[in-house]
């Protein structure tokens, strides 16, 4: 017999999205059920950000010791041991877990249930021989990699997020199938880890990211050694003794690896849950919410890689994060709370690394009638000059007086430098507030500042600044 269980809320799924909501609602002291059907933690401290991050951690390590020369200092070439890269990378999960782990959880007062959910009816989920029936659900199930529909691929040995942080060996030759911020960012990393890399994008590559700025990253990987095609479709697959071969449209011959890894999007995990008897609508994007992040069942919240429609597919933890806080506003609270999703920023954690917030050229040439792109290049900043990382520039969209409408910077530190970005979007500030700074010198927050002065640069030229300057001597 199933024991019944009647939490207020109850969250299901135990990653970025889930964990946010369970800890914010017990914070409050609301009764909560959470289930997890795999691991705590989910895709982001299992098999996403934190083992992608760490990876990159070794490589940029690996190239920081090649690069060492012009500093004055000599170091013999690095040797790269795979397994104890998978070493590294796994004790970086294994401290983070006690983080998300069940223990950490339940001593804030969540009950974690350890299966799978699924919905009975509209009220009602089951899991792990209990029936939870709770005032408000939320649905964090997350995403799973997504397998192009290229012939013959599902039949070859591939591997994804999944599975690449398993390896205890850097692979010969790696083709990346994708050439987006997944593709990339492994690409670089199992380069400069010692990997020969082709990375087959079917577009352009960072296709969602301004191409000014992409096309920094891009060129930075090409100058590592990593092949990146663009406009390059798969067409065919094939396993054979030496590997793997992917045919790509309008090319004779296929590129070959001894490793191929799927980075080709992703799809939301939603089969399984009883969305029909739910009531909860989906389609191939995901389950269907309105901007609050509730689903056609007035009960039933979605959150974080899940979510599909126009509300959905920015798959981040952080965007995970912000939603489980809008789902406790509303759900709690009862609060008109809603998605900002201008005001989101995101990070591409290549060499030079990415980050954008709100309204980039293109977009804003389209909205507005007139505005302006501020830039300053990373090669004008001192700090960049002395540790010799002169890579990238930062571009600010304003409107024609000055509103900050976005940034999209690529260089040291963007993922850092984006903040104060991200709360002019935010607050709607002028670019006034950044020319009025005052920022310790030197450091790469500079280039925010000098970027804004240009701005006036032409007023300071104009012909009322020098009326002025003469009135101004006429009072001695
Ligand atoms: C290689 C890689 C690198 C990334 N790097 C970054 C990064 O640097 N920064 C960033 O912001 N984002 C990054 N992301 C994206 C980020 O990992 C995801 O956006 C985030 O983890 C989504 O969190 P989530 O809670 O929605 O889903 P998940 O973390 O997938 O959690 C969903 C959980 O639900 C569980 N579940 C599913 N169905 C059921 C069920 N029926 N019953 C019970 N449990 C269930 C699953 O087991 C899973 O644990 C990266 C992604 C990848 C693939
Ligand atoms: N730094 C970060 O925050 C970070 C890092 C990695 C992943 N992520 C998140 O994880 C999610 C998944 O990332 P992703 O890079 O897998 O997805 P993505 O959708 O960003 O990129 C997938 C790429 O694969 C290409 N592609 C698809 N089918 C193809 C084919 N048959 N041939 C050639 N190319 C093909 C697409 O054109 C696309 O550019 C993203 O939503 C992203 O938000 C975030």
């Amino acid at each position: 017999m199933t024991e019944l269980l009647t939490p207020d809320l109850c969250v299901i799924g135990g990653g970025a999205a889930g964990l946010s909501a369970a800890a914010g609602a017990a914070a409050l002291g609301v009764p909560v059920v959470l289930i997890e059907k795999a691991r705590m933690g989910g895709e982001c401290l299992n098999v996403g950000c934190v083992p992608s991050k760490a990876l990159l951690a070794a490589a940029d390590a690996a190239q920081a010791a090649r690069s060492i020369a012009p500093f004055g200092v000599a170091v013999s070439r690095p040797r790269v041991d795979g397994a104890r890269v998978h070493g590294h990378v796994q004790r970086v999960i294994a401290a983070i877990a006690p983080n998300d782990s069940a223990a950490r959880f339940g001593a804030m007062g969540v009950r974690v249930l350890a299966g799978e959910a699924r919905f009975v009816d509209r009220r009602t989920v089951e899991a792990a021989g209990f029936s939870i029936r709770a005032r408000r659900f939320v649905i964090a199930t997350g995403s799973r990699p997504a397998l192009p529909d290229v012939p013959g691929l599902a039949e070859c040995p591939y591997l994804t997020n999944e599975t690449v942080f398993d390896l205890d060996a850097i692979p010969a030759r790696l083709l990346v199938l994708g050439g987006g911020a997944s593709g990339l960012e492994l690409a670089q990393a199992f380069r400069r880890l010692g990997s020969e890399v082709t990375v087959i994008e079917a577009g352009r590559a960072l296709g969602r990211i301004d191409p000014e700025i992409a096309a920094h990253a891009v060129t930075a990987l090409r100058r590592d050694g990593v092949t990146v095609l663009e406009n390059a479709r798969a067409v065919r697959a094939e396993h054979w003794a030496g590997g793997i071969r992917v045919f790509v449209a309008g090319e004779a011959t296929a590129r070959e690896g001894s490793h191929l890894l799927v980075a080709a999007g992703r799809t939301p995990v939603t089969d399984g849950l009883g969305l029909e008897p739910a009531g909860v609508a989906c389609d191939g994007s995901g389950i269907l919410v309105d901007a609050g992040l509730r689903t056609s069942n007035r009960r039933v919240f979605a959150i974080g890689d899940c979510v599909g429609g126009p509300h959905g597919g920015d798959r981040f933890t952080h965007v995970a994060n912000s939603h489980a806080g809008v789902v406790l506003r509303r759900a709690l609270f009862r609060l008109p709370a809603k998605v900002e999703r201008a005001e989101t920023p995101t990070a591409v954690f290549t060499d030079p690394e990415i980050a954008m917030v709100g309204v980039q050229e293109a977009e804003a040439r389209q909205a507005h009638r007139d505005i302006r792109i501020l830039r300053w290049a990373f090669s004008e900043n001192d700090r960049a000059q002395a540790e010799r990382r002169t890579e990238g520039e930062i571009k600010i969209v304003t409107t024609a007086r000055g509103k900050v409408l976005g940034a999209a910077i690529v260089g040291p530190h963007a993922g850092e430098l984006v903040t104060p970005w991200t709360l002019a979007v935010r607050k709607g500030m002028s670019i006034a507030e950044f020319r009025d700074l005052t920022i310790p010198y030197p450091t790469y927050s500079e280039v925010s500042r000098r970027a804004a002065l240009t701005f006036y640069a032409d007023a300071a030229r104009g012909p009322w600044v020098g009326r002025l300057l003469r009135m101004l001597r006429l009072f001695g």
